[in-house]
């Protein structure tokens, strides 16, 4: 064990057990979490050659033995619980993306929340075994973002009772979905549904696109792999074509909507209700922001400790490079978001399962704000995390650039997150919709509920608005930023609505006040979120009993919201003490740096980087991994080199 680490882990002022067991919920679920992460990394058959030196083709193969490893042993197991089967593959998985990945986060859920009684029972069964093996194709060549144009079309056939489903141009080509390529035999398609001759938009359908018996792409289908990526290597993210491609009309998930026999449409009681799928993993996004940034700040922190650099003082030994303020600078902000996203993600995962338990009971009026919820804090969160996870990397000087450090995997994995399920400025830009509504609700006198409450002040407070209100923080009190956060979101939601009121005065079109307006918008929204963050930040203060986990995680929260002021200036008025008060904070921060990191219990396996390892041990790992490189399995790899050396 590194001499420096164990000294970082002695100066701990805290219990790292106690606040790990606070992270997962109680002493009984890390003991559960661990046992289960063991179960894996003890598995012979879950060792295997590091991914880096690998081909593509061999990744893929890899990561399908791997997936239908995980399905075997997890039965054999007998794991059923939901969180425990996300425990055993995100450890099995590593630095691996895995083969099913989008029939587990879309195609089942999609199954579950939009299949009537009937169609579950038909369909569960076939994908819970992995007969029917799904993906989730929406997205085309054309449209991404802007799903109402998707081109893709399902025509009901009334004297066959079936659907026929055609991408009738290039542009219609779907595009994207993980899995398809190569894997999936079933797609849920989301197609433009035409009956007696009507449109009546998007709806979902389980179309087979392969033979389940020879793999073989079924009549009408054409399907494959759109090639090399960022990123995902493993992962088969596919194109399909499909030509007057006939199902059953009991393929259409009529949960909701539904087409009779003769052809008559029932609208759904919303119709946004076919977007669900996409709510519940923005919600869950939420969380893996929390999970890429915690292990980037894992590696970078444990590696800042035990790196020597420079000299701080003439003639004295060269200082761990964790002890420069710049470096800590860098460092303790992200870690405290880390802490932070980790306690909004719980709370967005909560939200999102209370608030569908509501609409599988008829009541929808909470939609619009999980959905703007959901949307906004999933762009806000997967920003931080993809800059933080960069910040660590430099942070680990050259080093940090050797894919061994695992933070190139950990940023080509996250990056993308940024853009599937709905790209972050496009859903800013709808949770900004819903900030705007209920500023107007509240102008006219209604009350608002929820995380847009302080958004009633602005009535009590008139005709004083509220852009014009002091700002008068106490930097030491949580509560007291709570406030100023609140204050600012309030003030640049209105400041973004008086801008569309401003441009509707110019008599222009709601659409093009709309987009002049789009900077004000996302302002709005980004201050909306950070306001959540840091309301939930000290919400999750108050739940904890632990002094001394109680004091490191104020330190974190004050850092995290005095940090957020500082790079946002402009909005908050200046507080010339910050600066120092943030430094102060890093001083504090400091000697639990490394204690804080190893409360999120990352273990070597999973963590897969030389620059993070538990014990410190960093250069005699590092070169060892440059061993096993492909290129040195022979003195001489390249013989024109050779032959240009002989000619010399
Ligand atoms: C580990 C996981 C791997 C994941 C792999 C990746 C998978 C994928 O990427 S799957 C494809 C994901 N695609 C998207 O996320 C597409 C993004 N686009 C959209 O979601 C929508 O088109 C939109 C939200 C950008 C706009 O929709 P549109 O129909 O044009 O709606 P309007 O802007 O006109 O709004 C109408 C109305 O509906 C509300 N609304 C929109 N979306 C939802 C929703 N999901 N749930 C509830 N409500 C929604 C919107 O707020 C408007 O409300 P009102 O203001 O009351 O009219
Ligand atoms: C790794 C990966 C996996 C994916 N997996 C799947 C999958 O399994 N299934 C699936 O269906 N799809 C999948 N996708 C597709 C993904 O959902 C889309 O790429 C995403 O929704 C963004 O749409 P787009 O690519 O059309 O971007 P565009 O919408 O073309 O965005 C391009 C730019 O235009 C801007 N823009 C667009 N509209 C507006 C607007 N209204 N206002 C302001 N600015 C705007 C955006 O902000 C962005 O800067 C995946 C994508 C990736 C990268």
């Amino acid at each position: 064990m590194n001499p420096d680490i164990c000294r970082e882990r002695e100066n701990a002022t805290f219990n790292t057990e106690t606040l790990t067991n606070m992270l997962d919920g109680s002493a009984e679920k890390t003991r559960r979490r661990r046992e289960i992460e063991s179960l894996v990394i003890n598995d012979p058959d879950f060792q295997h050659d590091d991914p880096n030196f690998m081909s593509r083709s061999e990744r893929y193969d890899a990561a399908v033995k791997k997936s239908s490893q995980m399905i075997m042993k997890l039965r054999d197991y007998g794991i059923s619980d939901p969180e425990e089967i996300y425990f055993y593959k995100r450890t099995a998985r590593r630095t691996f993306h895995e083969a099913f990945g989008l029939h587990y986060t879309m195609f089942l859920p999609t199954l579950y929340s939009q299949c009537t009684p009937e169609q579950q029972k038909k369909w569960l069964p076939l994908a819970e075994n992995f007969k029917a093996l799904g993906t989730y194709a929406q997205t085309e060549l054309g449209h991404g973002t802007h799903i109402r144009k998707l081109e893709t079309t399902a025509t009901y056939d009334p004297s066959t009772q079936e659907f026929v489903l055609n991408c009738p141009t290039v542009s219609s080509i779907k595009w994207w979905p993980g899995g398809l390529g190569k894997t999936s035999n079933h797609a849920i398609v989301l197609a433009q549904l035409y009956t007696l001759g009507k449109c009546h938009g998007l709806h979902a359908f389980i179309v087979p696109i392969r033979c389940m018996k020879t793999h073989q792409p079924l009549p009408g289908v054409t399907v494959g792999d759109i090639g090399p990526k960022f990123g995902f290597e493993e992962v088969d993210n596919g194109y399909l074509k499909l030509e007057n491609v006939r199902i059953p009309r009991e393929n259409m998930l009529m949960k909701y909507a539904q087409v009779e026999p003769d052809g008559s449409y029932l609208k759904p009681p919303s119709d946004k209700l076919t977007y669900g799928t996409m709510v519940f993993i923005r919600a869950m996004i939420v969380g893996e922001s929390a999970r890429a940034l915690s292990k980037s700040c894992t590696i970078a922190i444990r590696y800042s400790a035990v790196r020597h650099q420079s000299e701080l003082r003439p003639g004295e030994p060269e200082p761990q490079i964790l002890d420069y303020q710049a470096q800590q600078y860098k460092l303790f902000p992200l870690l405290a978001a880390a802490y932070a996203f980790t306690f909004v993600g719980q709370y967005m995962s909560d939200t999102y399962h209370r608030i569908t338990g509501h609409i599988n009971q008829g009541d929808f009026s909470q939609l619009p704000e999980l959905h703007a919820l959901a949307a906004g804090l999933k762009a806000f969160t997967t920003w931080t995390a993809n800059a933080g996870i960069e910040v660590c990397r430099m942070a680990c000087g050259g080093h940090g650039y050797l894919c061994c450090s695992g933070l190139p995997d950990i940023y080509v994995t996250f990056t993308p997150t940024c853009t599937y399920e709905g790209e972050n400025t496009v859903m800013m830009l709808q949770t900004a919709r819903f900030l705007v509504k209920c500023y107007r609700q509240a102008r006219e006198g209604q009350q608002l509920s929820g995380t847009v409450s302080y958004l009633n002040e602005q009535q009590r407070l008139q005709p004083q608005p509220v852009s014009s209100r002091p700002t008068v923080v106490n930097i030491n009190d949580l509560a007291s930023l709570v406030e100023a956060y609140k204050l600012r979101a309030a003030k640049l939601v209105e400041v973004a609505a008086k801008s569309l009121q401003g441009e509707l005065q110019r008599s222009i079109s709601q659409e093009d006040a709309w987009n002049n307006s789009s900077i004000e918008l996302v302002r709005a929204s980004d201050a909306h979120c950070h306001y959540v963050v840091v309301e939930l930040f000290a919400a999750k203060l108050s739940e904890i009993s632990d002094t001394a986990v109680h004091s490191v995680l104020n330190t974190l929260a004050l850092l995290y919201a005095l940090h957020g002021i500082t790079l946002n200036s402009g909005d908050f008025l200046q507080l010339s003490q910050i600066t120092q008060r943030i430094k102060a904070l890093l001083v504090e921060i400091r000697p639990n740096a490394v204690a804080l990191v190893d409360s999120f219990d990352y273990n070597d396996e999973m963590l897969n980087s030389v620059l993070g390892r538990y014990d410190g041990n960093v250069y005699e790992s590092m070169f060892e991994w440059a061993k096993r490189s492909p290129l040195n399995r022979t003195e001489v790899r390249s013989f024109i080199i050779f032959n240009i050396i002989q000619k010399k």
